[in-house]
């Protein structure tokens, strides 16, 4: 329970790390993590399992969902770690919607990389999808005050550096000089 609870949404494209690193992050600093892949209606899973791409339309009652959820969190005072893929600006601006403090941590990994991780797994989104994840990809800009962080090396190397960026940071809304602290 906090005053100002925060919310970081871990994003990127599909095998970017996003599960593997929020669950970390939200360990190590003893917030309530959303894997935002079990939000998505059955219609959506269905259509990536085919190798259809999902659109616009296919992504809003998805957003709303984890949306809600980080409002209701939020609301209770409870900070969170979310893997969102967040691909485009518009659905970062709705999620931002969720709270004062909604941080967004960007996962860059380079292409070959993301290939090898999605070939080398059992999971509902085939590799051959990877191609439209690289093309919707907006990349957060500069006044979107995302933390980009290059996340091709090892978890543990990854994880540290994205606690680090935070502790030096600190997401949106948290005191002046008062970034993220781990637990214990
Ligand atoms: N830093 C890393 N180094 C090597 N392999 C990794 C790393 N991070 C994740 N992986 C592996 O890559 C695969 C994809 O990781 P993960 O599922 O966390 O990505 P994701 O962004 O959540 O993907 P998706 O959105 O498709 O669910 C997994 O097999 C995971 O074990
Ligand atoms: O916006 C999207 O296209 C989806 O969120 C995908 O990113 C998948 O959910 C994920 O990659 C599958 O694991």
């Amino acid at each position: 329970m906090s005053e100002n609870p925060t919310a970081i949404v871990v994003m990127g494209v599909s095998g970017s790390g996003k599960s593997t690193i929020g669950r970390r992050l939200a360990d190590a600093l003893g917030y309530a993590f959303l894997e935002g892949d079990d939000m998505h209606p059955p219609a959506n899973i269905a259509r990536m399992s085919a190798g259809v791409p999902l659109d616009d339309a296919d992504r809003v009652a998805w957003l709303e969902g984890i949306a809600g959820w980080m409002e209701a969190q939020q609301a209770s005072g409870r900070s969170v770690v979310v893997a969102c893929s967040a691909l485009k600006r518009a659905y970062r601006e709705r999620l931002r919607q969720a709270g004062p403090a909604v941080c967004f941590v960007y996962l860059r990994v380079g292409h070959q990389e993301l290939a090898r991780r999605m070939r080398g797994r059992e999971h509902f989104m085939p590799p051959e999808l990877l191609g439209s994840q690289l093309a919707t990809l907006e990349e957060p800009g500069v006044e979107e005050s995302a933390l980009t962080v290059e996340a091709n090396g090892p978890v543990d190397e990854v994880v540290a550096r994205v606690l680090r960026r935070l502790e030096r940071q600190g997401p949106p809304g948290a005191p002046v000089g008062g970034g993220v602290q781990r637990r214990g």
